[in-house]
């Protein structure tokens, strides 16, 4: 299987954990692309009554196209269960996303929630976070100077280009700063480090979240052991 049946693999065991009357979060990406085809067919098949949050514009789109109800989530009192992707995951399960750019909305929908579930193909578990650069997302007032605050701190900040070399912009207009660490020996101090920095809206360090991986391999679709 390529990476992407391994995706797909992860995804359509991910959604069997979908159940009737929820209320669910919906990441954004490859690999959560596959997610929302496998549970709008369920819906369909057996007549489930969900709704969910999307966590982008394109999963909203994706998942209303599908007939699957789409909630603001300012007009939901609780979120059930956010099934997202991650860029990297350690064995602790802590995690880094924004891949897609979208890791504001991702965190707001995942710390909503009450039980997070991570769908990845095998490429993404690591020993060691960060060879994957973390993603920030940086408000444009200012943004120069939190590079150079960055930077000064050595943590290799780049602004992340679009094809065209122009910067690329989020869903709320913002920038994105990845910083290319190699690896993060500290999570947990360095989220403190940027959870602290003015014009930093959010980073895809997500800590401490997740209690349930699932992993497309070779041998199919494994669940690894709840944590949290
Ligand atoms: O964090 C994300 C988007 O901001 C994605 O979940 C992450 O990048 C994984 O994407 P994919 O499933 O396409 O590999």
């Amino acid at each position: 299987m390529d990476q992407s049946e391994l995706k797909k693999v992860a995804a359509e065991r991910a959604a069997e954990f979908v159940e009737d009357g929820m209320t669910l979060g919906l990441g954004t990406g490859s690999t959560v692309f596959f997610l929302v085809e496998a549970i709008a067919r369920r819906v369909k098949a057996e007549n489930l009554h969900i709704e969910a949050v999307a966590t982008s514009s394109r999963t909203a789109k994706q998942a209303s196209d599908l007939g699957i109800t789409m909630k603001d989530i300012n007009d939901v009192d609780h979120i059930d269960l956010c099934i997202d992707g991650a860029d990297e995951i350690d064995k602790h399960y802590q995690g880094i996303k924004g891949g897609g750019a979208a890791h504001t909305l991702e965190k707001m929908v995942a710390t909503t929630s009450r039980r997070n579930i991570w769908i990845v193909d095998e490429s993404k578990l690591v020993d060691t976070l960060g060879k994957f650069p973390l993603p920030t997302e940086v408000i444009p007032f200012g943004c120069e100077q939190v590079f150079h605050r960055l930077d000064a701190e050595g943590l290799h900040p780049q602004f992340r280009l679009d094809d065209s070399g122009q910067r690329v912009t989020t869903h709320n207009k913002n920038f994105v700063i990845d910083l290319h660490m190699g690896k993060i020996d500290h999570p947990h101090l360095l989220k403190q480090f940027l959870d602290g920095q003015v014009g930093i809206l959010e980073h895809g360090l997500f800590l401490d979240l997740v209690d349930t991986v699932v992993v497309g391999t070779q041998d199919g679709a494994k669940v690894l052991p709840a944590i949290r």
